[in-house]
């Protein structure tokens, strides 16, 4: 490992690894920490690489605590890389007051505007400063990324796949932002990352992106009905008329009585990890 990639822990899990890693990020200009897990495939040969991105609250550790991905991600042979969902003690004025925007909500933009730009580059941080890192220090085939999250994360996951249909070659989400131009969440992160100019957001909303992305691949997202957020901030019907508009595949499943926890992730992260595994396994 070079001496700029650290370790803070490892452990041995279904006969591979979850390391927690720490690096010097040059696009976020700060210290920034991820998560790993090995397969026990990868001590033998490159395997494909799967992205998680997590949502508002979460760092590194809650998907790879809770979400229960190692075990399928082990049977299938797929490495999961989890970045942590912002820049951490900036040293930002107000970066700590919100729990929805800020730290541990980066939203996965650029952002533009003066007082968070110069950390806060968290879309050039996952789409390539993380699997550039990936690549060079991880047994990984880098032309196999596949890419989901949760919640803010699933936002970001369709906006990293829409924009890089090439690099991703699969995409799902549970409980995602769909449309966050229209919701409380995105137009706060939005109007203070990326300023009040609306036609800017466009290239950060998953709902305006699927309309000339020509993805083409079949997207997957799970969304609870009991979904405390579902109604004032997720909006998956958005997210449906427009690929309908546009005949992008999409499997939405409203699963009856789940929420917006982890345990609802559990419940379906086995489909999630299969319908990476079919396209990255192919
Ligand atoms: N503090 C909030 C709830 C925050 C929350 O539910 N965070 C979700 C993601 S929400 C969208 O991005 C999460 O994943 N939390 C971490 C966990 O381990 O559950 C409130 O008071 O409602």
């Amino acid at each position: 490992m070079p001496a700029s990639l650290k370790l803070s822990s490892e452990y041995r899990c279904f006969d591979g690894t979850v390391g927690f890693y720490y690096h010097q990020s040059e696009m976020c200009n700060i210290e920034m920490r991820f998560a790993v897990y090995q397969p026990p495939q990868a001590k033998l040969q490159r395997v494909p690489v799967l992205y998680f991105l997590s949502g508002l609250t979460c760092s590194e550790e809650n998907f790879i605590a809770k979400a229960g991905a190692q075990r399928y991600a082990a049977e299938y042979g797929l490495m999961l890389v989890v970045p942590d969902t912002s820049p951490r003690n900036a040293g930002i004025a107000g970066e700590d007051d919100d729990w929805d925007f800020g730290t541990g909500a980066g939203f996965y933009v650029d952002a533009t505007q003066t007082l968070w730009r110069s950390h806060y580059q968290m879309y050039s941080y996952v789409v390539r400063e993380l699997p550039a890192l990936i690549a060079e220090n991880f047994s990984v085939q880098s032309e196999k990324q596949g890419i989901f999250g949760h919640s803010m994360g699933g936002h970001g996951a369709l906006v990293c796949a829409l924009r890089n249909p090439n690099q991703y070659k699969s995409v799902s989400a549970f409980a995602p932002i769909v449309a966050p131009m229209r919701c409380p969440w995105g137009e706060k992160a939005f109007s203070h990352y990326l300023g009040t100019d609306r036609e800017s957001w466009r290239t950060y909303d998953a709902s305006e992106l699927v309309l000339s992305a020509n993805y083409q691949r079949p997207i997957l997202i799970d969304q609870g009905t009991a979904d405390k957020f579902l109604v004032e901030q997720l909006k998956p019907k958005l997210f449906e008329q427009a690929c309908a508009k546009v005949k992008q595949p999409l499997n939405l499943r409203m699963q009856a009585g789940y929420d917006h926890s982890y345990y609802f992730i559990a419940t379906f992260i086995e489909d999630h990890i299969r319908h990476h595994a079919a396209v990255l396994l192919d």
